[in-house]
């Protein structure tokens, strides 16, 4: 299995800004439902698409993706796995900005029940994996499988039900224009048929999740980075639960701790924590996340949110394993890398 990706936070940040401009004296209201934006790509970047759960598996063992030595049944492990629990499936994964050959060929899945760490050098592509995930941005070649059904295009195209993809942005992306709540709620709003006092109880619901109370109607402009990162993550998992089924969702998480202390680092890693299945938030309530992945630099969030770590270098994943292998992997590129050393085949 080998797989690489590549992130574009400056580009997705350039697009929702295009859209604050939006202000709130411009929403308007359509049969009563107070309306918050009429950009359908806002839409396509806060929501999510959607498939039913499986169980869960987390046995990889580390590996070395371009090691020919790899032990016999290691693969034959990964030849007899199950597939039934793959949420989403990067399989040879190609994509360029103009002459830059940023990802050449990234193979790897998500499994159900799994928390998934991707690092590796500034500039690899990580975030750009995290938006070919997302269906933000379309590979050049290569396929990406969400439960087993091929995507074609965009997230646009609406093509994949049963599974719900979020990204959560590294800057937070909070519309300045919008409260809390605004922001908070702002699928429901627009999407959903829930009345606005019960969207509002659900945005205070989810807010109290994730240890915040009595911010609904603050702007984004008077919270603190890590507040702002707490209420993007209560958008994240916030979900229309008057539906009969409700979503397994996965949650990418794009740098979710970068620029903040060591101690709000580790509330945000906590959070990201409590609100997977395997967790539980502040109120005791299991959480409803069935997956996700974390791109960071940060060695606190790869020891506190993740299980499983891929590692993306010149294109491609070069290495997998867990995390404690992480801290004692003997490859060169992981162990340069680990302990910032400036001696070894990464260049900078
Ligand atoms: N939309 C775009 N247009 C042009 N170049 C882009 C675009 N998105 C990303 N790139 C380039 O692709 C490369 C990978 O970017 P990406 O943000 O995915 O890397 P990264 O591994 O997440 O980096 P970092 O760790 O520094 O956040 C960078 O050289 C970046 O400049």
């Amino acid at each position: 299995m080998s797989t690489s990706m590549v992130s574009t936070t400056s580009s997705t940040m350039l697009s929702f800004t295009s859209c604050r401009g939006s202000s709130r004296s411009s929403r308007f209201s359509i049969s009563g439902r107070k309306r918050l934006s009429s950009c359908s790509w806002e839409r396509n970047i806060v929501r999510a698409c959607s498939a039913p759960p499986r169980n869960w598996g987390n046995r990889f063992s580390a590996i070395e993706t371009n090691d020919l030595s790899k032990p016999e049944h290691l693969i034959a492990a990964r030849e007899l796995e199950d597939e039934s629990d793959v949420l989403i499936e990067c399989r040879d994964v190609h994509k360029s900005f103009g002459e830059k050959h940023i990802l050449r060929g990234v193979s790897f899945k998500i499994r159900h029940g799994e928390a998934v760490g991707i690092i590796g050098p500034s500039g690899t592509g990580k975030s750009t994996v995290l938006k070919i995930i997302a269906g933000l941005l379309s590979p050049d070649k290569g396929e990406v499988f969400i439960r087993g059904r091929k995507r074609l295009g965009l997230i646009s195209d609406e093509e994949i039900s049963g599974l719900r993809i979020g990204l959560v942005f590294q800057s937070a992306a909070l519309f300045d224009s919008l409260t809390v709540r605004e922001n908070v709620g702002f699928l429901l709003y627009e999407n959903s048929s829930m009345s606005e006092d019960k969207i509002a109880e659900l945005v205070t619901q989810n807010l109290a999740a994730v240890g915040l109370k009595g911010v609904e109607d603050r702007m984004p402009s008077e919270l603190s980075g890590g507040m702002k990162k707490r209420v993007a993550l209560a958008r994240s998992i916030i979900c229309d639960n008057t539906k009969d089924a409700i979503e397994p969702e996965v949650l990418l998480y794009d740098e979710p701790t970068a620029g903040l202390d060591p101690i709000a680092s580790t509330v945000v890693e906590d959070l990201i924590r409590s609100v997977h299945l395997k967790g539980e938030d502040v109120l005791g309530k299991p959480g409803n996340i069935a997956s996700y992945v974390v791109v960071t630099h940060q060695h606190s969030t790869i020891r506190r949110a993740v299980n499983r770590l891929l590692f993306l270098y010149e294109g491609k994943i070069v290495w997998e394993g867990t995390t404690d292998e992480f801290t004692t992997s003997t490859n060169p590129i992981v162990s340069q890398f680990a302990a910032g050393s400036l001696d070894g085949p990464i260049k900078y």
